[in-house]
């Protein structure tokens, strides 16, 4: 078993700490920010992420989980160090690697004070040649040592989606990770050995292109079948049902995943991450046709949900959903706050009804409402009851699917518009006050 540090107590750094402890390595995660320690330290989750609470519970319990703001501590009670700081988009669209630079340089400083063999792995998403022309110079001139050599250097994408983090995490889709030097190497390897995945070592950059594909594919096949929905709808056809028929072809290796007609796509991840490749294409003088159209549809399928909100008149609408996908409390980037926020502005009032987001506020935890830099009072605007909801809205907006809530939505079609962005249940489609974005 390892002895292991991961920097960036966040979506990515918490699940990762907490499985790795529970797999039997000594973890010790590394914030900035002291509510998200003591959240740990206390045996409590910092966000809200489904499983998440008792597997802290247990692993902090046992020992095998802490957290501190200490790098030399952290640096020098660990074997390797997992960097998963956040990268968001700079202003230009380009990937924002500020984070990740600071993270490399208290590392590097610590290295410099210690003597045995230490392995820095960077698990943040970042484009092909940020290793090499920012983490490894940053890391040897803070350490005064040679990466790969002196210390050692790999970069392991990580492909978890939140609200399914654990999960994902013990059922990979894949695994991929480039390591400068062979002990980084073992070690990785020896880390995955046991999935049910095949593992792939290649050199550093071709890993760090391999998760920008892997996102931009996801958002391509999110905008193709919600455009063939929107065409389907406006034939009088029911777009689910034919990307279901579509997907049924498994011979040329159609996944169903990410072929649903619905919403927009959005959360932390695939917004700027497509935003972020289409930078680098431009920089190399290439044409990224596709991408730029990506970003147009996805921005046109929130015009199109907007569009639906003002054909029903309500002058106020109870939002079901508002974090970016159910199952997390997480509102970066969120299509459903962009689309709130785009109401309120125009004088629209809106209440919301959001378990996930409403246990974070509940709960206390300094990350509530993380994301939201759209919504104004957004606390205020949480409603824990949802037939208090309805009663109070003109129109309901359906954004997230949560199964205790299709007996209501359904009831309250019958009243007054429901506007379907998710589709509560499979064999509703527009008709009446029920109206559905793609059916
Ligand atoms: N969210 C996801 O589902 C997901 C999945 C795969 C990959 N990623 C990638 O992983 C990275 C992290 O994403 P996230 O959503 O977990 O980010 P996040 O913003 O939730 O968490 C990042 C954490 O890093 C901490 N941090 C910042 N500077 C630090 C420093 N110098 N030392 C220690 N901690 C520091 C922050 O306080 C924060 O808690 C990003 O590159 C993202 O693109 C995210
Ligand atoms: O059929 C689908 C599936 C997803 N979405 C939307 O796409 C966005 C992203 O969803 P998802 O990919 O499930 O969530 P993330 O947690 O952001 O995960 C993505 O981003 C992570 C960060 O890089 C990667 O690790 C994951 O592999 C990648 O799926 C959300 O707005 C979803 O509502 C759809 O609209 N239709």
């Amino acid at each position: 078993m390892a002895r292991i540090s991961v920097f960036g107590i966040g979506y990515v750094g918490v699940v990762s700490a907490a499985c790795l402890a529970k797999d039997g390595h000594t973890v010790i995660a590394v914030d900035v920010d002291p509510g998200k320690i003591k959240s740990i330290n206390d045996g409590l989750s910092p966000i809200v992420e489904n499983g998440l609470d008792a597997l802290i519970a247990e692993v902090v319990a046992a020992g095998k989980l802490t957290a501190t703001n200490d790098v030399q501590y952290a640096i020098d009670n660990s074997d390797a160090s997992f960097v998963a700081v956040g990268t968001p988009s700079a202003p230009d669209g380009s990937v924002g690697l500020t984070y990740v630079e600071g993270v490399c340089r208290n590392i590097g400083a610590a290295l410099a004070n210690k003597s045995s063999f230490h392995s820095v792995i960077i698990r943040s998403t970042i484009v092909p040649g940020s290793c090499e022309a920012t983490c490894i110079p940053v890391l040897e001139k803070a350490s005064g040592k040679v990466a790969g050599t002196d210390f050692g250097m790999g970069y392991y994408p990580e492909f978890l989606r939140e609200s399914t983090a654990i999960e994902d995490y013990y059922d990979p889709g894949l695994i991929v990770f480039g390591a400068l030097d062979k002990k980084t190497g073992d070690f990785l390897t020896a880390l995955n050995t046991g999935l049910n995945c095949k593992i792939h070592v290649v050199d550093l950059r071709t890993a760090e292109m391999v998760k920008y594909t892997s996102n931009t594919w996801r958002a391509v096949k999110v905008t193709f079948a919600n455009e063939i929905g929107n065409i389907a709808k406006a034939s009088g056809l029911d777009g689910q049902t034919v990307m279901e028929i579509l997907c049924s072809d498994e011979k040329v290796a159609m996944s169903k995943y990410f072929m649903r007609p619905g919403f927009a796509f959005g959360g932390s991840c695939l917004p700027k991450d497509v935003r972020a490749l289409r930078y680098l294409a431009n920089s190399t003088g290439t044409n990224a046709h596709l991408l730029n159209a990506v970003i147009e549809a996805n921005e046109a399928q929130i015009q199109r949900a907007e569009a639906m909100v003002e054909a029903s008149g309500a002058a106020k609408v109870g939002f079901v959903g508002i974090s970016f996908k159910p199952g997390t409390d997480d509102l970066r980037e969120s299509p459903l706050a962009e689309l709130a926020a785009r109401l309120i502005a125009k004088g629209v009032e809106v209440g919301i009804y959001d378990p996930y987001v409403f246990e974070a506020y509940a709960a206390n935890n300094s990350t509530a409402g993380r994301g939201n830099d759209v919504i104004p009072d957004l606390k205020d605007r949480m409603v824990e009851d949802l037939d208090h909801l309805i009663g109070d809205s003109g129109a309901i907006l359906v954004g997230n699917f949560y199964k205790n809530t299709v007996g209501s939505l359904e009831k309250a079609a019958q009243t007054r518009p429901v506007l379907d962005l998710t589709r509560m249940k499979r064999d509703m489609v527009s008709e009446g006050q029920y109206q559905g974005i793609c059916w």
